[in-house]
């Protein structure tokens, strides 16, 4: 029986998504809160990590391993990097890496340690199933490669880095974090964004204005996803 976890950074990111559900139980573990809800007699659980790889390793963790959860789904709202992509607009990722992950020093790729790999892959199917829903939603989406790191970009030159480095579209705090974790245990996972910056100069400003609103982009092109597992 699939159980499918759900999950989010920040409390904006998933209030959209709660909304969608009553009945939900709410249980504490590890600083946190996990929402258990059942929807058309699916399981699943619903959670904000908190900013950063190392909280959101630890919630995909805790939903795979502790809630047995066996397909994880991230929704929330990124930095643009590809031109492409305007505020609002909505990013399936392809693939996914850490861009503050260095150890060039000993001659590395920039994003590699030894016994990782610079780019994790999510899952095929769940990409084309959302892909699906875009076409019957004339939803305008587009599919490319998401840099994770420790860090508020918001300038120019760091956002360039990413991009010549990694050729990443966009940009955020959690995402690849989630994909070594799935990965690692064999759980087919999907990370969904929709643009709140463009990761430059005046992005503090645009992310103000504009997370609410990507958040709820995100969580409702998911929640039409959801229906379609
Ligand atoms: N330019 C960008 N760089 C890096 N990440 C992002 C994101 C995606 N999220 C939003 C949030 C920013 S930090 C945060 C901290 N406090 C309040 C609000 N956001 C973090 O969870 C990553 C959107 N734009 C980004």
């Amino acid at each position: 029986m699939t159980k499918i976890a759900i999950m989010g950074a920040m409390e904006e990111e998933i209030e959209p998504l709660l909304a969608h559900f009553d009945n939900v139980n709410i249980v504490e573990f590890a600083n946190n809160k996990y929402y258990e809800v059942s929807y058309k007699g699916v399981e699943i659980v619903i959670a904000y990590s908190k900013i950063g790889k190392v909280f959101a390793s630890l919630t995909a963790a805790t939903m795979i391993e502790k809630f047995e959860c066996d397909t994880l789904l991230f929704s929330g709202v990124a930095g643009g990097i590809n031109p492409k992509l305007k505020i609002g607009d909505l990013i399936i990722a392809d693939k996914l890496c850490q861009h503050d992950l260095d150890i060039t020093a000993f001659g590395h790729p920039n994003g590699f340690v030894p016994g990782g790999s610079v780019f994790v892959e999510t899952s095929e199917k769940l990409r084309t199933i959302a892909k699906d829903v875009a076409k019957e939603n004339e939803l305008n989406v587009i599919e490319g490669t998401i840099a994770t790191g420790d860090q508020f970009v918001h300038s120019s030159e760091r956002k360039d880095f990413i991009e010549s480095t990694f050729k990443a579209d966009a940009l955020e705090m959690e995402g690849a974090s989630v994909a070594v974790v799935c990965d690692s245990l064999n759980v087919p996972f999907f990370v969904l964004r929709a643009i709140s910056d463009s990761a430059d100069g005046g992005a503090d400003i645009d992310f103000d204005e504009f997370l609410k609103s990507s958040a709820i982009n995100s969580a409702n092109y998911m929640i039409k996803i959801v229906d379609k597992l």
